[in-house]
């Protein structure tokens, strides 16, 4: 398994072009299912979890072509029905394909993605949601098993917990559904938005994206279409936590503030000089004292439970004493022991990480649990003294397009190692 090796106590300073969303591609590529026709998505981030996406794509028929980081897919192609475990295993964002395989073809087979490091991560909306347009599901052998006789049917939905992924997966199924459908406690990601705007440019009628009640007026077919995938505001987050924690000044291009305005606020507390533009962000922290954060997660436009590893790592270097409250995830707090054997003073309790001041922090050997984990852990070894070493590196891989190549350029000391 590949490691990163860092030499810590380098500042960071320059330029850094961000990518496009993980989150806002992941539901579009698997939104191409909808349509028998071809679509040309832009600004694709190349990552794992895409390559991984492309594999169940390709599996399931699609053809799949890339330049540079345009793909396109042909829906014209498609002739499985089934995601299977070999795959969905490695990404639990597989179960994407459910709502549009369903609606598209009358029948789907995913297998039950599970939880994984963070959390349970149970699909119940998705399945619920989907019976009340119609689907019958048994979940057998470890496979969710949807089927429906003729189109689904649009529905009133009310989902008790707002889930991003519930609300993809019963967006895209609507698209295609006979009749209106209203998710109400909807999640408001700008990632949602994104997918709306995609299936929208597909013909699709939806009206409300980014509000907490979204309506869906079927239609019979979708066609294929152009789409630019949105900036990621977590990987943009993260290179503005680096920068601050080094004491460094960053410029963060191609990136898009409105998204971010949750995390940019806390960046200002923590008393971050802050420029922005309407594609850029430039943080400089030099000369400024950087002072730790409350921060409680919560769904979109509250604070980002992706953001909560960095800010975590943020408050261990920061001056003065803060808490973190994770309310999304039950099991998110993996790099608190790994930065502890850092030398973090943090006190976990519950759902509450209590961060005091840090006498000193040293490099140690350490382990990536979870992407956004694996972050905090790169971000701290950057300043801290000595040798850091990294293991378990592909939950980066995951959700960060080089980032080993984005620090460097940055001036950190940081490189793979292949085992
Ligand atoms: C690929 C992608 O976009 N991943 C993001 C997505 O994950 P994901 O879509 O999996 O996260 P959800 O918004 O669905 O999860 C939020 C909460 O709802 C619960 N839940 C969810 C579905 C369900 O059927 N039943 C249920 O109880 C989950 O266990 C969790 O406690 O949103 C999360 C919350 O912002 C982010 O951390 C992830 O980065
Ligand atoms: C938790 C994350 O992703 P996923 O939902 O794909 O596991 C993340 O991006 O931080």
């Amino acid at each position: 398994m590949d490691q990163f090796i860092i030499q810590g106590g380098t500042s960071l300073a320059g330029e850094v072009t961000i990518s496009g969303a993980k989150n806002a591609a992941l539901p579009i590529l698997f939104a191409s299912l909808l349509s028998a026709n071809k679509s040309t998505f832009l600004n694709v981030p190349r990552l794992r979890d895409i390559q991984t996406t492309e594999a169940l794509l390709s599996q399931l028929g699609a053809t799949c072509l890339w330049r540079d980081d345009v793909l396109e897919i042909d829906g014209g192609t498609v002739d499985q029905i089934v995601a299977p475990y070999e795959l969905v295993k490695q990404m639990r964002a597989s179960v994407l394909a459910l709502g549009p395989l369903l609606a598209r073809f009358g029948e789907a087979k995913v297998s039950l993605p599970g939880g994984c490091a963070i959390g349970a991560r149970p699909v119940d909306l998705h399945i619920s949601g989907l019976e009340k347009m119609g689907a019958t599901i048994n979940v057998e052998n470890g496979y969710i098993h949807a089927i429906v006789n003729g189109r689904l049917k649009g529905a009133p939905i009310f989902m008790d917990t707002v889930s991003v992924g519930a609300t993809e997966n019963l967006m895209m199924a609507a698209a295609l559904a006979d009749g209106l459908t209203i998710l109400e406690n909807a999640a408001r990601e700008p990632e949602i938005v994104d997918l709306a705007m995609y299936l929208n440019n597909m013909g699709a009628k939806i009206r409300g994206a980014g509000t907490d009640r979204i309506e869906i007026e079927g239609v019979e077919t979708l066609k294929g279409c152009e789409h630019k995938i949105l900036p990621d505001r977590i990987e943009t987050g993260t290179f503005l936590v680096a920068a601050a924690m080094a004491q460094g000044h960053v410029l963060c291009r191609n990136t898009e503030h409105l998204s971010l305005e949750p995390v940019l606020e806390k960046l200002k507390a923590a008393n971050a000089y802050l420029e922005i533009t309407a594609d850029s962000i430039y943080l400089d922290m030099r000369g400024r004292e950087l002072k730790a954060v409350n921060i409680k997660t919560m769904p979109h436009p509250g604070f980002p439970t992706d953001m909560q590893a960095q800010f975590t790592a943020l408050n261990v270097v920061a001056n003065g004493s803060a808490t973190i409250t994770e309310t999304i995830f039950e099991n998110r707090f993996m790099h608190v022991p790994e930065l502890q054997r850092m030398g973090a003073n943090i006190r976990l309790e519950g759902n509450t990480a209590y961060c005091g001041e840090t006498k000193s922090l040293s490099g140690a050997q350490v382990m990536a649990t979870d992407l956004r984990a694996s972050a905090s852990l790169i971000l701290t070894g950057i300043i801290a003294k000595g040798e850091t070493v990294v293991d378990r590196i592909y939950h980066v891989d995951r959700g960060y397009q080089r980032i080993e190549d984005k620090l460097s350029a940055l001036g950190a000391n940081i490189k793979r190692k292949k085992n």
